[in-house]
């Protein structure tokens, strides 16, 4: 029984609900003839020669193509989208193999793997249930600067029934006006009781409608701006993910996390009174012209009126605005502060200066938003008044013409009425204007935020060689984290030999850590360039190659969850023995136990680790033991190991000999001394590269580490 799966897609596509299939080497196939098709020959050879991509699914269909910057969409059959397709598309039938089609003209071909040509296809041949990965937009291809808007119209499906609900609802909405007409005119004026039975069963009937497609609308506006901001916030978080280490850190992550609510901030805008206000405004057109025809020239006036109502709003919206509370950004740093350092505010005994500057931003916060709160009441007020006013101005303007005769005094009392149909919605709309302003910053932002570069682009297409020990060379490698501080590393150039151990030292702050995270790639050095292989990194696929090396931080890094899962980061498919194998590698034999040998015991608390940084420390070194990597690079593995753990570790390095290139860094002597080489850094400089001098030198830089002050 196939599951289904949700997918999301990416870049520049929507997310769709698919048949999730088995895996099969027919689909890797199709996608690397599509490639081929498509003009993409590196993509297509690189995904022929990746060993690590095996047989795919089409949830890994839509992964690769997201991974090769193809903008494509999960679309069901429809016959529409086949006729407007511009490159060759996949059709996923619900219960045979998938195949590629293309269109010629009116013609359609798919592509015969067995004669390798294209031959003529019916339409009818396409199973209607089957669902088509469309290709939208090739790598190559100009970037999308307008990426909401682009987004947006894929949403288009949703305006037709939004259209025809709210031109239902806008016409039964006249019943309650021609009803009280009908009534006065009619009923009263007519001296027709016996009218009154049939007036009152249509205008019930068209109430009836109102409130239906009322209902219906608000349900299909609901989950329209809910897809729309869930694949907004989707793309975001994958943006985010593929974005170089440097910049997400420059950033700042409240910045980020901010990021990822204002893409979804599109809800509370189309959602909700603000936005069905400003659906119906459109709609006011046919109150308008219902008046016109009741009324005549009356008509002007709540025209008049409703500009006036436009200019006073404006007015007053950009009033209100100039209060919008500016202090949140700080105010939310200093709660994630707080959710940070926790114990040291604990330990320090010194709150009062904590609790003074949280009590500054919460007056001021509060401030703020009451100097907003109140201007949105002067904005609700006014608003309310100019409705009055209009409904007024309407009146007095129609008594005259009753007077005169024009027109009856129940169609008088029918304008009146159909003015609030016009005010509602104009009230609704202007007060959202806020919101309005909010979204288009919201856009704004977003707009930037995808057009900002990420690790990935079609030059970096290479898998690595997986089986075997690689040969790392760092050659003039110089890093600098931002343009005002001294480089982290200035001109490092070091060869490690492929399976060799390599001990990275030197004083703190020495660059250590930025060596290892530059032979990983997640920091780019301005200057020089690390090869892997003999080959630039810069060229590997970044994904692929991190899913390959192992990494093991110097701080633990646990994720809420438990033990297993956080173990099965690393690699998914592993069995419960594998992991159990890799925490008594890493050292984590002891921890294991004290964990009641149970693998599913969960590691947080209401949101906290339970652990020691130590204990957590076994955690990630073994979730890079498990990988069983021919490259590990590991920062500090060894710090405040007792020492059955650190002879378990000691054993470990042993075993990886020869299997694998390490490379470590480490201020334990036994750890060092079993290194088949050391590098040792000062300042960001390699001061000696080769063979471990002798026991003297090498405890004297690890003396000179003690002694360094930090920074
Ligand atoms: N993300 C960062 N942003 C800015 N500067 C950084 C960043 N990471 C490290 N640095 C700076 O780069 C220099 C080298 O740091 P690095 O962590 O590589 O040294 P290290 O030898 O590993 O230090 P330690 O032994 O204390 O772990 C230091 O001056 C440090 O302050």
């Amino acid at each position: 029984m196939p599951n289904t799966t949700n997918i999301h897609t990416y870049p520049n596509s929507t997310a769709h609900t698919v048949q999730q299939g088995p895996a099969d080497t027919e689909l890797k196939q199709l996608l690397i003839t599509l490639f081929q098709q498509l003009g993409l020959f590196a993509q297509a050879t690189n995904l022929q020669t990746d060993t690590n991509t095996g047989d795919i699914d089409t949830c890994e269909l839509a992964g690769l193509l997201s991974k090769h910057h193809i903008g494509f969409s999960v679309v069901k059959f429809h016959k529409q989208v086949i006729s407007q397709s511009i490159h060759p598309f996949i059709v996923v039938p619900e219960d045979a193999a998938a195949f590629l089609v293309r269109r010629r003209n009116e013609a359609l071909e798919t592509f015969d793997k067995a004669s390798e040509q294209w031959r003529a296809i019916k339409l009818e041949a396409i199973p209607s249930s089957s669902h088509l990965f469309v290709i939208e937009s090739l790598p190559t291809s100009k970037q999308n600067i307008r990426g909401f808007s682009a987004h947006l119209a894929k949403r288009t499906k949703w305006y037709r029934p939004v259209f025809w609900l709210s031109l239902l609802s806008s016409v039964t909405g006249l019943a309650v006006p021609l009803f009280t007409m009908a009534v006065y005119d009619k009923v009263i004026g007519g001296q027709a009781p016996n009218v009154l039975p049939s007036i009152a069963l249509g205008a019930a009937l068209a109430l009836a409608i109102l409130i239906a497609s009322r209902l219906t609308r608000a349900n299909v506006l609901a989950s329209t701006s809910n897809r729309f901001a869930r694949d907004l916030s989707n793309l975001t978080f994958r943006r985010l993910l593929s974005m170089p280490l440097m910049v997400l850190s420059r950033v700042g992550l409240s910045n980020h996390i901010a990021r990822m609510r204002n893409a979804e901030k599109v809800r509370t805008l189309v959602s909700g009174p603000g936005g069905a206000g400003l659906v119906d405004l459109p709609f006011t057109l046919i109150a308008f012209i219902t008046i016109a025809l009741l009324s005549g020239w009356l008509v002007i006036v709540p025209i008049v009126m409703l500009m006036l109502f436009y200019l006073v709003m404006k007015a007053v919206n950009k009033f209100a605005q100039s209060a919008s509370p500016t202090i949140s950004t700080d105010y939310q740093n200093s709660i994630n502060e707080l959710a940070k350092n926790l114990l040291q505010l604990k330990t320090s005994g010194e709150t009062d200066g904590w609790n003074t500057k949280f009590a500054r931003q919460c007056k001021e916060n509060c401030r703020q938003n009451f100097l907003y709160a109140k201007r949105n009441g002067l904005n609700a007020a006014i608003a309310h008044a100019m409705s009055l006013l209009t409904a007024l101005v309407t009146v007095f303007t129609g008594i005259f013409l009753v007077l005169n005769q024009s027109i009856s005094p129940g169609a008088l009392i029918a304008c009146v009425m159909l003015i609030w149909r016009i005010t509602g919605p104009a009230q609704l709309a202007f007060s959202s204007t806020q919101k309005i302003t909010m979204m288009k910053s919201a856009v704004q932002q977003f707009d930037r935020f995808m057009q900002a570069s990420t690790e990935n682009n079609e030059l970096r297409l290479d898998t690595p060689d997986t089986f075997n020990a690689p040969a790392i060379n760092f050659q003039h490698v110089t890093l600098r984290y931002s343009a005002d501080t001294e480089p982290a590393l200035s001109g490092v150039s070091a060869t490690i030999e492929p399976g060799e151990n390599v001990a990275i030292i030197g004083p703190n702050a020495c660059g250590k850590t930025s060596l290892l995270l530059a032979a990983m790639g997640v920091v780019e050095a301005q200057a020089g360039y690390v090869t892997v292989n003999n080959k630039n990194l810069k060229q590997y696929d970044p994904h692929a190659f991190r899913q390959w090396a192992a990494f093991c931080p110097a701080e633990p890094d646990l994720f809420p969850g438990s033990l297993a899962e956080n173990l099965r980061i690393a690699k998914p498919d592993a069995s419960d023995e594998d992991l159990i194998q890799a925490l008594h590698s890493a050292g984590g034999a002891s921890l294991f136990s004290a964990l009641n040998n149970d693998l599913n015991i969960d590691l947080f608390n209401r949101g906290h680790t339970l652990l020691s940084a130590v204990e957590g420390s076994y955690i990630s070194l073994a979730r890079a033991l498990l990988k069983q990597s021919s490259l590990v690079i590991l920062d500090e593995p060894i710090a405040n190991r007792n020492p059955a753990a650190k002879a378990a570790l000691l054993n470990t390095f042993e075993t990886l000999k020869g299997k694998a290139t390490v490379l470590f860094t480490s201020h334990d002597q036994d750890l060092i001394q079993q290194a088949d080489k050391v590098i040792i850094l000062d300042k960001g400089a390699v001061v000696y590269a080769g063979p471990i001098p002798d026991q003297s030198q090498s405890t004297a830089s690890i003396d000179s580490e003690e002694n360094t002050p930090h920074g």
